[in-house]
């Protein structure tokens, strides 16, 4: 029997899964989750029915848990309870693919090299997820490591939707859009062709809301085009990001502020979006149980600039059949659904707010135009899928 280990570091967190690798489908045997990295971080592991077998403990720091500690914490939480697990292959999410990827690929150590030159492009990630490949191969030395890339999903784009109106020779140097949240719109995608075929072959935007928050148009199940661009700052506001933002604020900050270089990178990545602009907290929970004016202010932005990419994205896809809500807040926030939907009857949606205050799969009204579709995302299964396909390869 083999299994495998998946590792996904976002921002905020560190999801983990383990998986045994069969004939079928790779069966989930256990998951967690890192919550709240970066601050007084817990942890909690489930079965593979759900039922919580470590709930929200507190994980052992002095001061604040980084990934490193929230890793640390989450392997000895797993071999504790599952003894006999055979981790013969740890797939990885990577949030930057860059160029070379469109496609998991088993990580060697130069690829790993690669792939450490494009932290810059994602700062808030990429360190992460490859402290999380040194740590899995200090731990499974024998295992095959693949790793599975964000990017990768949107490497076909149309060159309209890959390209900036830059100078050429930086397209050729590798500036482009490339999007994120590929293994998520991996997953959705394949759920469409499963559960709503028609949607599948259609026009469809899926809204990856969490802690980082992107949209991806697809068309037949590809990506046509994403919010996210060259970097996990663009599009959407998110719990601590910007999202879009005009390029002059930024030679605005470096001249007549004065910021470094470092101190932007950090109100960038850290100190914006819902944070920033509540000043109270960057968790959508915090926000929507607030009755301060910027909290509401903060959830007003944040939904009317969903609503501002939906459209454009629509407009990219030249027309519109279905809407899937995924990630955190996608799936679990009928407010931030409702109020990005709400504004939105012209392009042909129209919630059902009973449906909506379920999380249903389906929350549009029957006969709207456009389906509405909640679908809780699994980038673990996605990477747990490429390791049953790779690992066997590797080794
Ligand atoms: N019931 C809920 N209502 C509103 N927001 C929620 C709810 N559950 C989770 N969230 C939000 O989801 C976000 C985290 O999303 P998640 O996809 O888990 O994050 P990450 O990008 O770190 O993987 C947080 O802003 C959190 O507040
Ligand atoms: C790419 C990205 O923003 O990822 P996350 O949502 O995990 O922060
Ligand atoms: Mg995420």
């Amino acid at each position: 029997m083999t299994h495998a280990l998946t590792l996904n570091a976002g921002s905020s967190s560190l999801k983990f899964g383990l998986f045994e690798l069969g004939a079928d489908d790779p069966a989930l045997i256990a998951s967690g989750k890192a919550d709240r990295v970066g601050g007084d971080a817990t942890l909690t592991l489930k079965d593979a029915a759900g039922a919580k077998l470590i709930d929200a403990a507190a994980i052992p720091a002095e001061g604040v848990v980084d990934h490193h500690e929230a890793l640390a914490a989450a392997l000895k939480a797993l071999l504790d309870h599952f003894p006999v697990a055979q981790i013969n292959t740890v797939g990885h999410r990577v949030v930057h693919g860059g160029l070379d990827h469109s496609g998991p690929a088993v990580l060697t150590p130069g690829i790993i090299d690669k792939l450490s030159q494009l932290s810059p492009f994602a700062p808030l990630h990429q360190p992460h997820n490859l402290a999380g490949v040194r740590a899995a191969m200090a731990a499974f030395p024998k295992a095959v490591q693949v790793a599975c890339f964000d990017t990768a999903f949107h490497r076909h784009h149309p060159f309209v939707n890959d390209v900036f109106a830059l100078p050429r020779e930086y397209y050729d140097k590798g500036v482009r859009r490339y999007g994120f949240h590929g293994l998520s719109y991996d997953y959705i995608s394949g759920e469409l062709a499963r559960i709503a075929p028609d949607l599948h072959a259609g026009r469809v935007v899926v809204a990856h809301l969490g802690n980082g928050a992107s949209m991806c148009g697809m068309r037949g199940g590809r990506s046509v085009a994403s919010s996210m661009g060259f970097s996990a700052l663009d599009g959407l506001p998110m719990g601590t990001r910007t999202g879009q933002l005009d390029p002059g604020v930024l030679l605005y900050l470096l001249q007549q502020e004065g910021l470094s270089v470092e101190q932007i990178i950090t109100l960038l990545y850290k100190k914006s979006g819902l944070l920033g602009l509540s000043g109270i907290s960057h968790d959508m929970r915090t926000l929507e149980a607030s009755d301060s004016e910027a909290a509401q202010q903060a959830i007003a932005y944040y939904t009317f600039r969903a609503r501002r990419e939906l459209g454009g994205l629509a407009a990219a896809l030249e027309g519109l059949d279905g809407v899937v809500f995924c990630g955190g807040i996608g799936e679990n926030s009928r407010l931030i659904r409702e109020r990005i939907c709400d504004g939105l009857h012209w392009i042909g949606i129209e919630i059902d707010d009973d449906a909506n205050a379920a999380n249903a799969p389906v929350i549009s009204r029957q006969n709207a135009p456009v389906k509405v579709m909640v679908i809780p995302t699994n980038e673990e299964l996605v990477i747990a899928r490429a390791c049953a396909t790779l690992g066997k390869r590797g080794a």
